[in-house]
């Protein structure tokens, strides 16, 4: 089960989860000498990313990446690379290494050993990911009635291309096994329908329904959901 903290506010809860990933990757460092983090892309990354970029950590240390990405080029409005050099790396955090999810030398997608290849250099498992929620229950790239879905929550493999049904670009996207071997997992989600959804999820049912139920309906790995009731 998860650990849920319960916020008034999407800033209060962006500034103490930036503070707590933070300690977290700290400790990372520590042990390890280097700490590993991948993070969603959409909305509610972002005021995280800027909080963390401030974060006192040993940004030479650490290794950013992805848990999704759109096949758009870096520099489009909604690459999420460019999201996180826009918000994260920016001051002192432009010191941490970005592993791209997505190749940039091929135009096109160039299928999944290319990418793989690009995570294989990865120190793994990731120490901390940080997943969002659509309103329709999918996380990462991993979308309900998606044709890659199956594949995404049962693939060893740990990135995978996915087509939406519905949401723009081509996708790259962890899998649900790579998700799950991280060392930690925060979900963060805002607002009463976000809400609505992840009780549903975490009522029980299928993955495939909800596929943020692949974080939620395990005790493997652990789970802290940071949820803002606005
Ligand atoms: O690339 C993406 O779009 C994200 O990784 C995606 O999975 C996101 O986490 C959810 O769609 C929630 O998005 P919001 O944070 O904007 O609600």
């Amino acid at each position: 089960m998860p650990t849920e903290h319960l916020f008034q506010t999407g800033g209060e809860a962006a500034a103490d989860l930036a503070r707590r990933i933070a300690i977290l990757l700290t400790e990372a460092i520590a042990q390890r000498g280097v700490a590993t983090l991948a993070v969603s892309g959409g909305r509610s990354p972002r005021p995280v990313l800027e909080a963390l970029s401030k974060e006192p950590i040993d940004w030479t240390k650490l290794i950013v990446t992805l848990v999704d990405e759109r096949w758009v080029d870096p520099v489009s409005a909604d690459s999420n690379e460019r999201l996180v050099r826009e918000t994260l790396l920016q001051g002192p955090a432009a010191e941490a290494r970005f592993v791209p999810m997505k190749t940039h030398a091929a135009d096109a997608y160039a299928g999944q050993a290319e990418v793989e290849q690009a995570f294989a250099a990865l120190p793994w498992p990731l120490d901390i990911v940080l997943l969002g929620m659509g309103d329709d229950g999918h996380t990462a790239s991993l979308f309900p009635q998606a044709a890659e879905l199956a594949d995404g929550l049962s693939s060893p493999a740990r990135i995978i291309s996915v087509t939406p049904p519905a949401a723009p670009h081509q996708r790259l996207s962890l899998t649900a096994s790579a998700i799950l071997a991280s060392r930690h997992i925060f979900l963060q989600i805002g607002g009463a329908a976000k809400k609505a959804v992840y009780d549903r999820a975490l009522a029980g049912g299928p993955v495939e329904e909800l596929p943020i139920r692949l974080a939620l309906l395990q005790d493997e790995t652990s789970v802290e959901v940071w949820i803002a009731e606005s």
